[in-house]
């Protein structure tokens, strides 16, 4: 059971000059972190504070417009590519709707790329909104940066296991699945019609590799601490300037369970709208994920958890690519789209 979420300095994993043993000092916090909660903070990154502030503003200008303006690029419009607005309701992370409103993102690739020539879903051109003007250059500029900033966290946590630095790129990231995703949580009842809490995302885990998460100063993240039966949430409170780090469902099936993939939700109570960001780096579309070879692994045991886990599913026993496995997840986040575009 953990009670806070680490704050990890990274610079040594970014810098392009640091050595080895600062690079593995930095990685050994992060595979305590991975271990324990599978969350952390971090600083140190190099993404511009001048980026992040600008996508920050145009993304709140673009909430703020009225919805039938957002409307004009919904996600029924992106086709199976799965790009574009989403109204408030409109996603269901665990099966009820979610309070929040979000525009879907990813790396932008024309109709000569091989995958959207294919027709594979989740990967196609863009929809930006015509305003506000600049959204499209700040998007792209920051997806550019956060997956750079992908790319090192995973040496790091490749050497966090004791493996060459390169690890996951070979076999899994050179061309990572990047989603990226803004969203707005309107402030509102703390409580839904049935007296449930209205959850801005309901439980779940994320399902690649690694989530880098930009948060407002608005709060309401919380991460599930458990231990045997008892569970704590645990608040991830914004920190100026940070990301909030955590690794998905891939990554915990590569470690049989020894980097988890933590449960987390969001109520947003601070009574104003909650901005955030949150950029997904994950395993490229037709990789197979297995589990790792690694003396480090050598006494993970691949818990069957399913009846703990929020979906009921067992990231152990998975079949097929990790594009399958998203396919499936995603089909069920938005219904109504899964039968319009797939
Ligand atoms: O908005 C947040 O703080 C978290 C969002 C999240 O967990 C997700 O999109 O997977
Ligand atoms: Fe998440």
């Amino acid at each position: 059971m953990f009670d806070r979420v680490p704050l990890i300095d990274v610079g040594a994993l970014v810098d392009g000059v640091s050595g080895r043993a600062a690079r593995r000092s930095v990685a050994e916090r992060i595979g305590a972190a991975c271990r324990e909660s599978g969350f952390f903070y971090v600083v140190g990154h190099g993404v511009g504070a001048g980026l992040q502030a600008h996508l920050e503003t145009l993304s709140r200008r673009f909430f703020a417009l009225p919805v039938d303006e957002k409307m004009a690029i919904r996600m029924a419009r992106g086709g199976a590519a799965w790009r574009g607005y989403f109204p408030v309701g409109g996603e269901l992370t665990s099966g009820r709707p979610d309070r929040k409103e979000g525009l879907y993102f990813g790396s932008e690739l024309g109709p000569e790329h091989p995958l959207v020539r294919a027709g594979t879903p989740l990967h196609g051109p863009n929809l930006f909104p015509e305003e506000p003007p600049g959204l499209r250059e700040a998007v792209l500029d920051y997806m550019a940066a956060l997956t750079r900033l992908g790319h090192s966290l995973m040496e790091g946590i490749a050497l966090s296991l004791e493996l060459e630095d390169d690890y996951f790129a070979t076999r899994y990231t050179a061309d990572p699945l990047v989603l990226f995703r803004v969203f707005n949580y309107p402030p509102g009842p703390g409580t839904a019609e049935d007296g449930r809490p209205a959850w801005g995302v309901g439980e779940h885990t994320d399902y690649g590799v690694l989530t880098l998460l930009k948060q407002d100063s608005a709060g309401g993240l919380q991460v599930k601490s458990r231990d045997g039966g008892s569970v704590r949430w645990v608040d991830a409170p914004p920190i100026d300037g940070s990301f909030v780090c955590n690794i998905g469902d891939m990554l915990d099936r590569m470690t049989r369970g020894v980097y988890r993939s933590t449960p987390h939700r969001v109520l947003n109570r601070s009574g104003r709208d909650r901005l955030s960001l949150p950029f997904f780096f994950d395993p490229g579309w037709s990789t197979e994920v297995r589990p790792i070879d690694a003396p480090a692994l050598a006494q993970a045991s691949a818990p069957e958890d399913s009846t703990e886990r929020w979906d009921g599913r067992n990231v152990h026993s998975l079949q097929g690519t990790y594009g399958d496995y998203l396919l499936g997840k995603v089909g069920k986040v938005f219904p109504e789209l899964r039968t319009q575009v797939l």
